[in-house]
C-alpha cells in the first residue's frame, strides 16, 4: 500500500505525519518502530497521526506514538505541526482548529506571522491526575534515586511531566538521571523529565528527556510543564521565553486551574511516500 506523509518539526523536535482522513492504515507499536527507525525507516521522535473526530464539536483527532511505538496523550510541538499541515492539506481552511486528544481538547491557532498560538488546556497538579505517588499535593517532591535525593515538581500537560531546577543545563545529567527519572517507580505511567535554568522571572534554558525517545531538541509540553513548576515555585512570572536546544518558545500562565498558552513555529521538511 502507498501512503502519503510529511516531515515535520518544531524547533527540531520531529515529526512524520499522517493523514488518515483521506487514507487508511492499521497502526500498530511494530509499525511505528519501523519508521521511527533513523536508520531503515524515515525516522522521527513523535509520529502524528490526523483523524476524523469521534465528536462533531471538535475539527479533528490528534493521536501521537512516540518512537518506540507506545501511544502518548500530548505533544505541544506536535501541535503546532498538526495546525499547519491540516492547512497545506487543505483538509480545513479555518485559522482556529478545536482538536480532540487522548485527555481532552486544545485549540490551535495561526497567527499573523504564521507561528501557532496554541491552548494547550489547563495543567493537572494533583498528583493521582499526573499521574505522581504521593499523599498531597506539593510544588515539590523530595524523589531517591539511589542514595540521592532530588526536589522535583510533577505537572501533567495531558502527559506526565517531572521538573527540575539546576544551576546549568549545559552540565545537567540529562543522559544519566534522565531515563532513571523517566522509569522511577513514583511515575506509574513513566514520564517526560525536565532540567530547568531560571535565567531571569521571564526567561528560561530547558533540555527534557522525554518518555519514550530520549532527549530531544525541543519539548513544548515540557516547557508548559516547565513554567507552570517554575510558577509554583515562585521563580517564574506568567509569561516566559523558553530557551531549547532546538530555539525558543513563548510561554504564558496566569496560574491554577487557567490554560497554558504556548507559541511558536512548524515547518515542514519535506512530503513523501512510501509502500507499507
Ligand atoms: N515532544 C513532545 C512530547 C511528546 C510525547 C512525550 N514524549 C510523552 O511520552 O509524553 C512535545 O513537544 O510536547
Amino acid at each position: 500500500m502507498l501512503i502519503r506523509f510529511n516531515k515535520m518539526h518544531g524547533l527540531g523536535n520531529d515529526f512524520m505525519v499522517l493523514d488518515l482522513v483521506t487514507q487508511r492504515l492499521k497502526l500498530t507499536p511494530e509499525l511505528v518502530q519501523q519508521l521511527g527507525d533513523r536508520h531503515f525507516g524515515v525516522g522521527f521522535d513523535q509520529l502524528l497521526v490526523v483523524e476524523p473526530p469521534t465528536d462533531p464539536a471538535m475539527d479533528f483527532r490528534y493521536r501521537i506514538f512516540n518512537a518506540d511505538g507506545s501511544e502518548v496523550e500530548q505533544c505541544g510541538n506536535g501541535a503546532r505541526c498538526f495546525a499547519r499541515f491540516v492547512r497545506e492539506k487543505r483538509l480545513t481552511g479555518k485559522r482556529e482548529i478545536a482538536v480532540e486528544t487522548a485527555k481532552g481538547p486544545i485549540y490551535l491557532y495561526i497567527t499573523e506571522d504564521n507561528q501557532v498560538r496554541v491552548d494547550m488546556g489547563a495543567p493537572r497538579l494533583v498528583p493521582a491526575q499526573v499521574p505522581f505517588k504521593a499523599d498531597i499535593q506539593a510544588p515539590t517532591y523530595s524523589i531517591a534515586v539511589g542514595t540521592e535525593f532530588y526536589e522535583i515538581s510533577a505537572v501533567s500537560m495531558g502527559n506526565p511531566h517531572g521538573v527540575l531546577v539546576v544551576k546549568d543545563v549545559e552540565q545537567a545529567p540529562v543522559h544519566t538521571l534522565g531515563p532513571l527519572l523517566e522509569k522511577h517507580e513514583r511515575f506509574p505511567a513513566k514520564a517526560n523529565i525536565g532540567f530547568m535554568q531560571v535565567i531571569s522571572r521571564r526567561e528560561i534554558r530547558l533540555r527534557v528527556f522525554e518518555r519514550g525517545v530520549g532527549e530531544t531538541l525541543a519539548c513544548g509540553t515540557g516547557a508548559c510543564a516547565a513554567v507552570v513548576a517554575g510558577q509554583l515555585r515562585g521563580l517564574l512570572d506568567s509569561q516566559v521565553t523558553v530557551h531549547l536546544p532546538g530555539g525558543t518558545l513563548s510561554i504564558q500562565w496566569t496560574g491554577p486551574g487557567n490554560p497554558v498558552w504556548m507559541t511558536g513555529p512548524a515547518t515542514t521538511v519535506y512530503e513523501g511516500q512510501m509502500h507499507i
